[in-house]
């Protein structure tokens, strides 16, 4: 059964709180933040103080998704925020094995993220060092968008790469995950699926968790 990891872009903002412990009472295996500063994605959502306030309202794990350039500046003050997870995109930064590094250092766990466009060659100096590799499965910037179709052809690659290495991370999707899509990256080798609006925007956000889980049992 796959992971699941509710996006809160998709929460009500004026209820956080609410939305984050519905969510963990409803059987999310970790809770998806995504920041973005304007520059790297074309939208603007939450920042370090975000995850500071959500810390102490849920035992779960806050997974950090930073669509922001140059994450290097920025890790740290995530990680001593309570980020537990931190994902940077490879396409962000110079520096991505440095940017790693000062993640583990700093007592988070470390991620990297491609985009739809990036191969898979650009993160693999790096694959040894991650506790988690995030396929974006949508461009980034939005959520509510529709899945990209050659995705699941891409998640099957990582993973092939993963078995013949002996790596241990996480695969993650993102974007566009609802309880069709999601049954195809988890046959392909997806670990952890992020759901923003198929959850939060439902009448009934804890039914849709539980659908996500379902569809890969
Ligand atoms: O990283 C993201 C967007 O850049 C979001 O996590 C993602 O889009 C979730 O939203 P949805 O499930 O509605 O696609
Ligand atoms: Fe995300």
């Amino acid at each position: 059964m796959i992971k699941v990891a509710p996006s809160i872009l998709s929460a009500d903002f004026a209820n956080l709180q609410r939305d984050v412990q519905l969510a963990e009472k409803a059987g999310a295996d970790s809770i998806h933040i995504d920041v973005m500063d304007g520059q790297f994605v074309p939208n603007l959502s939450f920042g370090m103080k975000t995850v500071a306030d959500l810390r102490p309202v849920t035992s779960l794990t806050l997974d950090c998704h930073l669509m922001i350039v140059e994450p290097e500046h920025f890790v740290e003050q995530f990680a001593k925020a309570g980020a537990d997870l931190i994902g940077v995109h490879v396409e962000s930064t110079r520096h991505i094995y440095h940017v790693l590094q000062l993640i583990k250092q700093a007592g988070a766990k470390a991620e990297v993220v491609v985009n739809p466009g990036t191969p898979l060659s650009m993160i693999s100096e790096v694959l040894p060092l991650v506790d988690q590799v995030l396929i974006m499965t949508v461009n980034p910037g939005f959520g509510g968008q529709h899945f990209l179709e050659p995705m699941p052809a891409k998640i099957k690659a990582l993973a092939a790469i993963k078995q013949e290495h002996g790596y241990d991370f996480d695969i993650q999707v993102d974007g566009g995950i609802n309880a069709t899509t999601v049954k195809q990256c988890y046959d392909a080798g997806a670990t952890v699926a992020v759901a923003g609006s198929f959850v939060f925007d439902s009448s009934d956000p804890a039914a849709r968790i539980q659908d996500i889980k379902v569809a890969t049992n």
